[in-house]
């Protein structure tokens, strides 16, 4: 574009960019599968120490890899989620680095031909002035590349020891490499809280970040558009996306005061500290590494079929991972799933994220749909406002509800009948929260919450409140409608409620009038 990072130039042509940040994430997700990538030892992580560790795993000489089909079938399926390219063929490499839980002191990766290239994440996030609008964004995936966890160093002070653990040695590794697409800690936190979602949703990573199944490493600069990037860093011991979005937008922050105080931002990996919100320069880390990679001589190159007739001759079936079919088994993505129930309940888009983000939620609220008369729409209502409400203010997950999708179904049906009004309605869920043994009828009955059904007694109390409010009444005939509504709200106070409001408002008219 010819442009320059000269701010002179900027200068000459109005006032200088702001900075701005440039954010690019690594994630490295655990495989979901029984054994690990390149033997056939159990994953598991509650095991005793040690306990899941193959000759292989401990790198014992004369040990050969053997790559586990479920593993490849898990990174392919991703890929193809993700609107990756899958290479026919991939190849995988040996990082050499040396690290007590890296017995072998290099890790199988794919560091010149990964499995999956050039993809894409679509994420939202809520945005617009009000931030209530659903913004939609979208990364590019560099690349997918297959390699092994490493074991766990435990470390004891008290006894100036460190112990390590291998269970973890070995376990399959999908890295998911982003380009430096967004910009700040609230976007970064949206695409992985929807790469979450999407592994969840394949069953290929079960994605709990607390768990380090979902390892998270922000790589942060800062720029002003259109000059060349600026000097990154690197963020590890990320654990959740609050933090993640802490740690880049901190990030972001250091790095524009270093550069606006005279210095300049070093290359580095740095640690983020959850108490403080701090991130911190890593010494283990200091210094530029030669990882000397180089192929590794026990694995044959990686090969994926298109469809079974394309697989060689004399290849076993059970022995090759088939496009095809992997691609049958895709089951439905989160941004279809989110488009359907807006299209199928007529939802608004930005319930449909609550529905989709909430572990269970979707499920509770078609469950309700299923069992009641009541439109999808009012459903929603009760599902966004009173259950996630009592939910959010009791720090409940949705399969912790008092209240199950078939008892809300009830108290929704006794209103759509007419034996309850709305505010009764609401009454109910809350008694009901309270004592989860009962029904919605067996409350409405106890308490005497049903809808008054007798006319002459509703009748004889609009009666009285038009008696004893000359001046309201008085207003309404000279035109002044809205006031009709207080005495509506005088007949509910004296009935608790229970009127049905149609009936009070016609009678209402019918006196004043
Ligand atoms: N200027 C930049 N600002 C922010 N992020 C960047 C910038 N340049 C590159 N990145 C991001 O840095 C990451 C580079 O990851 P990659 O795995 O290719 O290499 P690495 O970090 O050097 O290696 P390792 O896997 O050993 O950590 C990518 O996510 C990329 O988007
Ligand atoms: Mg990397
Ligand atoms: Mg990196």
């Amino acid at each position: 574009t010819g442009r320059t990072g000269d701010r002179t130039r900027n200068w000459l042509w109005g006032a200088p960019q702001e900075l701005v940040g440039v954010v690019g994430l690594e994630i490295h997700a655990q495989i979901h599968s029984n054994t690990k990538l390149f033997s056939g030892s159990r994953v598991g992580f509650q095991a005793p120490p040690n306990s899941l560790v193959s000759f292989f795993d401990a790198s014992l000489p004369g040990t050969l890899p053997v790559l586990n089909r479920r593993c490849v079938e898990a990174a392919v399926m991703t890929g193809l989620a993700l609107n990756c390219t899958i290479n026919r063929k991939s190849l995988f490499d040996r990082k050499h680095y040396f690290y007590a839980d890296l017995p072998a002191g290099y890790q199988i990766t794919q560091q010149r031909l990964p499995i999956a290239v050039d993809g894409t994440l679509t994420y939202s996030h809520l945005g617009g002035r009000k931030r209530n609008e659903v913004v939609t964004k979208s990364v590019r995936i560099k690349q997918i590349q297959l390699e092994q966890d490493s074991g766990k160093s435990l470390h004891n002070d008290y006894r100036n020891q460190t112990l390590i653990d291998l269970n973890r040695a070995g376990v399959g590794l999908m890295e998911l490499v982003m380009e430096p697409d967004m910009s700040c800690g609230e976007e970064a936190a949206a695409a992985v809280r929807e790469m979450q979602l999407i592994l969840q949703a394949l069953g290929t990573c079960q994605g709990n970040m607390a768990e380090g199944q979902l390892r998270v490493d922000a790589n942060v600069s800062i720029h002003r558009p259109g000059d060349h990037w600026g000097i990154r860093t690197e963020v590890k011991n990320i654990n959740s996306a609050r933090n993640l979005a802490r740690a880049i937008d901190y990030e972001i922050q250091r790095q524009m005061f270093v550069l606006e105080s005279g210095g300049t931002v070093q290359n580095e990996t740095r640690s983020f500290d959850g108490k403080t919100g701090h991130t911190i320069p890593m010494r283990d880390k200091e210094g530029l590494q030669d990882y000397r990679f180089m192929p590794e001589p026990n694995l044959p190159p990686l090969m994926v079929y298109e469809a079974c007739s394309t697989a060689p001759p004399g290849v076993a079936p059970s022995q090759v991972v088939v496009l095809e079919e992997v691609r049958e088994r895709l089951p439905e993505l989160p941004s279809v799933r989110r488009q359907r129930l807006v299209e199928t309940y007529g939802i608004l888009p930005e319930h449909s994220f609550t529905l989709v983000n909430e572990d269970g939620l979707m499920d509770y609220f078609e469950a309700v749909v299923r069992e009641t008369k009541a439109g999808p729409r009012k459903v929603i209502g009760w599902v966004m406002n009173e259950l996630q409400g009592l939910l959010h203010q009791q720090n409940l997950s949705v399969s912790q509800s008092p209240i199950s999708p078939q008892a809300l179904a009830q108290i929704l049906n006794l209103q759509e009948n007419g034996q309850i009004s709305s505010s009764i309605a609401k009454q109910v869920f809350q008694e009901l929260w309270k004592t989860p043994g009962k029904t919605a009828q067996q409350i409405v009955k106890e308490q005497d919450l049903g809808m008054v059904n007798d006319s002459t007694e509703i009748y004889r109390i609009c009666q009285k409140v038009v008696d004893s409010h000359p001046d309201q009444v008085q207003a309404i005939r000279s035109g002044n409608k809205k006031v009709l509504n207080k005495l509506m709200g005088l007949v509910q106070k004296e009935t608790k409620g229970r009127a049905d409001p149609v009936l009070v408002r016609a009678i209402l008219e019918q006196k004043t009038s």
